[in-house]
C-alpha cells in the first residue's frame, strides 16, 4: 500500500456557529497528495457532506500541492459556490482560490466551520534573503513560499501591497525570479507581456531589481504542474481519453494563438503545463517562456538547439554527442536547415503520448543519447499494452504529431481538424466555454455574498446540479 504523506488536516469545529446537524463529518479529514477534498451537498462527489439548502452541490474544495520532496506543500481552498465561503471572518470572492495558512478557519455559512492545520511547516522563514532576492519590489511583497524551481530561477508566492479591498482577502500571485545578464532586456518578460490568452500564463508586472535579478509577477496557478498531477509513486499514470482530450484541446488553443502571434514556445513539456486545480476538466495554463522565440518581426527559421531532449523535435538538432556542438551551454547553434513553429507540435505529441499511456515515446534506457537516437528514428509502438484501450483516432493524432517529416506533421490550426478532435469538437467547445472558462476565468474579483437571495427553494441534488460527467463523451 502506498504511504500517503499527510500535508494538512481539516478539523471540524464544534460551536454554535458551526451547526453540527448540517455536516456529517465529525472526524478530522487528512489532506494528502493527489486528493481533492470536496465539501458540499452532493453525496456522490463530496467527501464532506453539508446538508443545508444554502450549500451548493460542490461548495468548496481543498487540496495540497508539493513541487518536490524538498519543498513545503501549499494547501489551497477554492470557492465553487453560489453563496460563498468565509476564511477567518472574511468572504472569498467568487471562484477565488486562497492559499491556506496554519490555523485558518474555513466557514461554510449555515453548515459548519473547519480549522486548517498544516502538518509540514515552512522551515526557513528567511528564505527570500537566503536566496538573495528582495522581499519588497515596488508595491509587491515576496513571501518565502516556493511554488517551484527550475534551471533559471525560483517561483515564489507574492502579494500586491495596498490592493486590499475592504473585507476581502488579498489575491496571491506568483513571482519568477531570474538571474539576468546585466543590460540584457529579458525576452521571456517581453514576450509574456505581449500575450493575452486564457491558456497562457498572465503576467502583471516585471521589474529589474538589484543584483541583476529580474522579477516577473504573474498569476499563481494553484493546481501544480501536469508532471506532478500524473506522478503516482515512481511512475506516471495515464488519464482517461476524455480527460486527455480536454487537456490537449486547451494546449492546442494556446498554441494556435501563440503561433498566430509569431511566438514559438520551444520548451513544451509536462512541467510547463500548469493546472488551476488538480482535477479533470480544469483550466490549463502554459508557463515558462524562458526559451520562447518571437518571430513576429522576422518570420525566419530558428537554428538554435534548445529545449528538453525528451520532448524535442528531431529537426531542432539535438546531438547525442555534445562535442558536436561548437559550444554547449543550454543553447547551441549548429549547422543545419533550421526549424519552425512545428517543433511545438512534436512536443505536444510527446505530451499526448505520455498522458494517454503513462509512457514517454522515445525514452529508451532514459539516457540522453538513447532518447535523441530514438526520436530521430521516430518509431512508435502502438501494440504496447498501454495503448490497448486507447481509440484509433487518438493513436492517429499522436502519430500525426510525432511525424519526422515536418511537412506531414499537423500544425496548430490543422490539428483541430484531425478526427480525434473534430469528432468531439462540439462537446469540447461546451466544456471549454461553459465549464472551464466560465468557472475560472475573468470572474469578478470581489463580490459580497448575499445569502438569502440565492438559497434554493428546496434541497435538490438533481443530476442537473452535478457537473457534466466527462465519460459521457463517446470515443
Ligand atoms: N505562475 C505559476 N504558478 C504556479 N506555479 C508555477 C508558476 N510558474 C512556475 N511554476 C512552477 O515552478 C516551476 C518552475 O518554473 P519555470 O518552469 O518557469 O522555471 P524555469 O527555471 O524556467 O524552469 P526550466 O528548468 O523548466 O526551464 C514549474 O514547473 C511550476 O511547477
Amino acid at each position: 500500500m502506498e504511504f500517503k504523506t499527510v500535508f494538512g488536516i481539516l478539523e471540524p469545529i464544534s460551536s454554535e456557529e458551526g451547526n453540527q446537524e448540517n455536516h456529517n463529518v465529525l472526524a478530522a479529514v487528512p489532506i494528502t497528495k493527489n486528493k481533492v477534498i470536496k465539501l458540499g451537498r452532493n453525496d456522490r462527489e463530496c467527501d464532506i457532506l453539508l446538508r443545508h439548502p444554502s450549500v451548493s452541490s460542490v461548495h468548496c474544495m481543498v487540496w495540497a500541492i508539493r513541487f518536490d520532496d524538498d519543498s513545503v506543500p501549499m494547501c489551497y481552498v477554492k470557492d465553487c459556490s453560489l453563496n460563498g465561503i468565509v476564511v477567518n471572518d472574511r468572504a472569498l470572492s467568487r471562484g477565488q482560490t486562497y492559499l491556506l495558512e496554519d490555523s485558518d478557519i474555513i466557514t461554510i455559512p449555515n453548515a459548519g466551520s473547519y480549522r486548517f492545520v498544516t502538518k509540514i511547516k515552512l522551515l526557513a522563514s528567511h528564505l527570500v534573503e537566503q536566496l538573495g532576492f528582495q522581499s519588497n519590489v515596488d508595491n509587491w511583497h515576496i513571501t518565502s513560499k516556493v511554488v517551484g524551481s527550475g534551471t533559471f530561477g525560483h517561483v515564489l508566492v507574492a502579494n500586491q501591497k495596498g490592493s486590499l479591498v475592504e473585507d476581502s482577502h488579498p489575491i496571491n500571485y506568483a513571482v519568477k525570479v531570474i538571474k539576468m545578464k546585466p543590460n540584457r532586456l529579458d525576452k521571456e518578460a517581453k514576450i509574456l507581456l505581449k500575450l493575452s490568452h486564457p491558456n497562457i500564463i498572465k503576467v502583471h508586472k516585471t521589474y529589474a531589481g538589484v543584483k541583476d535579478n529580474l522579477y516577473i509577477f504573474q498569476d499563481l496557478i494553484a493546481g501544480g504542474d501536469l508532471f506532478s498531477y500524473l506522478a503516482k509513486s515512481d511512475c506516471l499514470s495515464p488519464v482517461s481519453e476524455t480527460e486527455a482530450l480536454v487537456i490537449i484541446y486547451q494546449i492546442l488553443q494556446a498554441l494556435r494563438y501563440l503561433h498566430s502571434q509569431g511566438i514559438v514556445h520551444r520548451d513544451l513539456k509536462l512541467d510547463n503545463i500548469l493546472l488551476c486545480t488538480p482535477e479533470p476538466c480544469t483550466r490549463i495554463v502554459l508557463a515558462d517562456f524562458g526559451i520562447a522565440k518571437d518571430l513576429s518581426s522576422s518570420r525566419s527559421r530558428m537554428h538554435t538547439v534548445v529545449g528538453t531532449p525528451e520532448y524535442c523535435a528531431p529537426e531542432v538538432g539535438f546531438k547525442a554527442n555534445r562535442a558536436a556542438y561548437k559550444e554547449f551551454s543550454r543553447a547551441a547553434t549548429i549547422e543545419q536547415h533550421g526549424y519552425d513553429a512545428k517543433c511545438d507540435l512534436w512536443s505536444l505529441g510527446v505530451i499526448a503520448h505520455i498522458i494517454l499511456t503513462g509512457i514517454s515515446p522515445f525514452y529508451g534506457d532514459g539516457s540522453e543519447t538513447s532518447i535523441i537516437r530514438n526520436a530521430k528514428m521516430g518509431n512508435l509502438n502502438f501494440s504496447a499494452k498501454q495503448w490497448s484501450s486507447v481509440s484509433d483516432n487518438a493513436k492517429s493524432f499522436v502519430r500525426r504529431l510525432l511525424e519526422i517529416d515536418v511537412s506531414k506533421r499537423l500544425d496548430s490550426k490543422v490539428a483541430f481538424t484531425h478526427l480525434w478532435i473534430a469528432k468531439h469538437r462540439g462537446q469540447l467547445e461546451r466544456i471549454y466555454h461553459k465549464k472551464i472558462l466560465h468557472c475560472d476565468y475573468s470572474l469578478p474579483r470581489v463580490e459580497k455574498p448575499n445569502w438569502k437571495r440565492k438559497v434554493p427553494q428546496s434541497i435538490n441534488v438533481a443530476p442537473a446540479a452535478v457537473p457534466r460527467k466527462l465519460s459521457m463523451i463517446d470515443m
